[in-house]
């Protein structure tokens, strides 16, 4: 099998292009070739297949084995991918999703290849039963989760795949694997959760570390920058345009106030492709 390695700020993915179909095995595929010391290594297995509906289709498999309906950073990877790759010479294109349908991105080139990515992500989903969470309230907005005996305030967002936004006071230094991985599983959240930590620098920039479902402890998570801006102004915290810091680097998000819709830009690069 023929891959790239690539990333979005340091969250890392097997790339894999040229298939019809999902293949059946895909989710101990990814198991095996996200193992970082008896694999290639990576946060999750991207495929890029053909699409009826948009230019490609993307599945993300996380390293755990589980699919994803939705992953900001991979969907970047795919269009630096398909345009470097001469499979398009769109600088506009669309990419369609498992969760959250056909996605428009824009590619800013330098030296012929795809530099910054900027994703239309679509509308953030606020009902609390299709996050999914068990909360019947919309938005869900400083809702108490208690795990071993701390209670945490979190606002949920989906942007196709669940999140909770938990606000801390230094989100850099925060216990991502004591917190983590108690909070992913919680029973407050069916199908789990991606559960980031934010703290507000300015109204116009905030600090973000994510402990992933399926992949736990990743450099950076685009649909959790995503939902972390939609939580922040939902909460009176920030414009509608900020930066989001996360370990690996820089995302800009905007929520646009006439079309509901969520733009993120960032990076996407490419390392290495092999065979395996
Ligand atoms: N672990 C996520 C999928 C990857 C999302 C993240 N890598 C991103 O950039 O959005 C989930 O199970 O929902």
């Amino acid at each position: 099998m023929e891959f790239t390695k690539m990333h979005g700020l340091g969250n890392d993915f097997v790339v894999v292009y040229g298939e019809q179909a999902l293949p059946g095995n895909a989710s101990e595929l990814a198991i095996e070739l996200c193992n970082r010391f008896f694999g290639i290594g990576a946060d999750g297995l991207v495929y890029i297949l053909p699409s009826d509906n948009a230019d490609f289709k993307m599945r993300i498999i996380n390293s755990d084995g589980s699919e994803a309906e939705q992953c900001g950073n991979a969907i970047r990877c795919v269009a630096k991918y398909v345009y470097d790759n001469r499979l398009t010479d769109k600088t506009e294109l669309t990419i369609e999703t498992l969760g959250a349908g056909v996605q428009p991105v824009k590619l800013t080139t330098e030296g012929g290849k795809a530099a910054l990515v900027t994703v239309d992500m679509g509308a953030p989903i606020l009902n609390g039963l299709d996050v999914p969470t068990t909360i019947d309230a919309n938005p869900v907005i400083g809702h108490t989760v208690s795990v071993d005996g701390r209670d945490f305030a979190f606002t949920a967002v989906s942007m196709g795949n669940p999140h909770c936004v938990i606000y801390v006071d230094d989100a850099a230094n925060f216990d991502l694997a004591t917190w983590g991985p108690k909070l992913e599983k919680h029973p407050l959240f069916p199908r789990k959760i991606n559960v980031e930590f934010a703290t507000v620098n300015s109204r116009g920039q905030v600090d973000m570390r994510v402990w992933e479902r399926g992949a736990g402890p990743t450099l950076a998570c685009g649909t959790g920058a995503c939902a972390t801006l939609v939580a922040s102004v939902l909460n009176g915290k920030t414009d509608r345009k900020a930066t989001i810091s996360l370990a690996g680097g820089d995302l800009f998000i905007e929520w646009d106030e006439t079309s509901n819709r969520i733009y993120m830009t960032g990076p996407a690069a490419a390392v290495y492709s092999g065979t395996v």
